[in-house]
């Protein structure tokens, strides 16, 4: 591993250079153990700790296979789906490993009683397998969490759309939170030049699913004008698609549950902020049964914000505790877009007020290649910036997903694998030094 990281620090070292390394027998990884699923059994979700359950663990290299490449992973981030695998909520995700280990000879390396979890990754590429030619060793790439087989005729005109889509390092194994990390080479795309590694692993899968979720026509397909209501606004999915409301000219309507977070959002240039928790909102009077005077005086104060105008489009993940409300506040004719259901799954809304006022509500997961793609390269033009927070080492990763699973966090908190400090792995500092405070905006805070 130490040969690994001296090629890469020395900016000189070859393709050549590279595909020659030795490859290590193991690797260090975070992983949860298949033995420990019920480790959490009876306990409310709040109360299940990713910090013991979450290890860090001596695992076997994987055997590279066709359309592969092995990554000597510099950084990553912790995304929700970490926090949903740590807890083994919804399920365990050994489920899925199991599942997909039967797809084919090659996915049986998947189904392990360990599973090394992360879906985001900045690095350098050590190997390719048979049929990879666009990667060579020595490319520094990030990579994006989609995984496809492509077989069927389902995924050609959309890959989200694959009857066999998986989310790498959540639904598959050797994810990125680890030193090195297996991906399909399809997952691989430019590491922008201008930031550093953990900068560069940090938007990866948030920023491609709100681009999907929001900007294109898979999902809201968000235009000029448009009142976007983003929960969470600072967090890891909002913090992307606020930039993506104001950079496309449409108007956010930022919810967050701080004063800190509500400065954070108009740091970014959000003007119309909602500190739910000031304004105390309680949509629901009990588990059971929803307040639509809530609703009515959510949409009141929205209504301040736009000159009296409703919302075109939500941008939804809070789930339950919000779907009523998101619901309520759309305009006539606008579309409720969701991707998760972070305070429960099971949603309860009045139909009347979408049938009768023509709303629709997308289903959007993640981003195809090409969405995928088109994000990263907004990231590299410095039109759309990370919102890195903090950063924590491998061995921290437990506290790191501790932070994200109670929402103490602010935007996307980073993971250092390799890379021995922060900072690194920088190329284009004219470019960086143009977006410095943009690129810092949620650094410490
Ligand atoms: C990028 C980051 C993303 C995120 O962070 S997202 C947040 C984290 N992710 C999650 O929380 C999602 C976790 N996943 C799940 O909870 C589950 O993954 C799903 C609920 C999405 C699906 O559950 P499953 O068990 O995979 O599928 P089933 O449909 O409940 O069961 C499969 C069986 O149901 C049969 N079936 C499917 N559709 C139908 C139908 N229309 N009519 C009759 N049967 C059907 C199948 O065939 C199969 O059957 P047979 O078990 O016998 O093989
Ligand atoms: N399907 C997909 O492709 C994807 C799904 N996801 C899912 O989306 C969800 C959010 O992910 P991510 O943005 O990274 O997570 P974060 O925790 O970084 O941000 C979510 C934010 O949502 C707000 N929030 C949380 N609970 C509630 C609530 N009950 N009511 C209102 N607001 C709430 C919080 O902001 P505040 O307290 O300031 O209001 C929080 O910071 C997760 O469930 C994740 O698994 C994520 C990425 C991709």
């Amino acid at each position: 591993m130490k040969e690994i990281l001296e090629a890469i620090q020395s900016q000189d070292a070859t393709s050549q250079d590279f595909a020659a390394l030795k490859l290590p027998e193991s690797y260090r990884g975070v992983t949860v153990h298949k033995d420990e699923t019920e480790m959490f059994a009876g306990l409310e979700t709040r109360e299940k700790d990713p910090r013991k359950s979450l290890h860090l663990d001596d695992v076997p290299l994987p055997e590279l296979g066709p359309g592969e490449a092995l990554v000597a992973v510099m950084a990553s981030s912790v995304n929700y789906n970490s926090v949903w695998t740590s807890i083994f909520e919804p399920l365990s995700t050994f489920g899925f490993l199991e599942r997909y280990g039967r797809v084919s000879e090659l996915t049986k390396r998947h189904d392990l009683p360990y599973h090394v979890i992360g879906s985001d990754l900045a690095g350098v590429v050590l190997r390719t397998g048979p049929g990879v030619n666009a990667w060579n060793p020595g490319d520094e790439v990030v990579a994006h969490c989609l995984s496809v087989e492509l077989e069927s005729s389902d995924g050609h005109n959309d890959t989200m759309l694959d009857p066999e889509q998986r989310i790498w390092g959540f639904e598959t194994n050797f994810g990125g939170l680890a030193e090195i990390a297996l991906v399909k080479s399809n997952q691989l795309m430019p590491k922008p030049d201008h930031l550093s590694w953990e900068e560069a692993a940090a938007p990866g899968l948030v920023n491609s699913t709100a681009y999907r979720q929001l900007v294109s026509r898979n999902g809201a397909a968000m235009k000029q004008g448009d009142n976007v209501l983003i929960w969470g606004a600072s967090g890891g999915l909002g913090s992307y698609a606020t930039q993506f409301a104001l950079a496309g000219g449409a108007t956010p309507i930022c919810v967050v549950s701080s004063p800190e977070k509500a400065e954070i959002c108009r740091n970014m240039g959000a003007e119309a902020v909602i500190d739910r928790n000031a304004e105390g909102y309680k949509f629901w009077k009990d588990e059971r049964t929803q307040d639509p005077k809530e609703w009515k005086r959510f949409g009141k104060r929205i209504r301040e914000f736009t000159g009296g105008e409703d919302i075109d489009i939500v941008f939804e993940h809070p789930g339950r505790e919000t779907f009523g409300a998101s619901v309520f506040v759309t305009r006539k004719g606008g579309t409720i877009t969701t991707c998760a259901s972070t305070s429960g799954y099971m949603h309860e809304y009045d139909n009347r007020y979408l049938w009768m006022s023509l709303k629709r509500i997308i289903g959007s997961h993640f981003a195809n290649y090409r969405e995928a793609w088109e994000a990263n390269r907004l990231i590299a033009k410095g039109k759309i910036h990370p919102t890195l927070s903090k950063v924590y080492s491998l061995e921290e990763t437990g506290q790191a997903a501790y932070d994200v699973h109670r929402n103490l966090h602010q935007g996307k908190v980073g993971v250092l694998a390799l890379a021995p400090e922060e900072g690194l792995g920088v190329r284009n500092h004219e470019m960086r030094a143009q977006h410095l405070d943009a690129i810092n905006r949620f650094r410490n805070i």
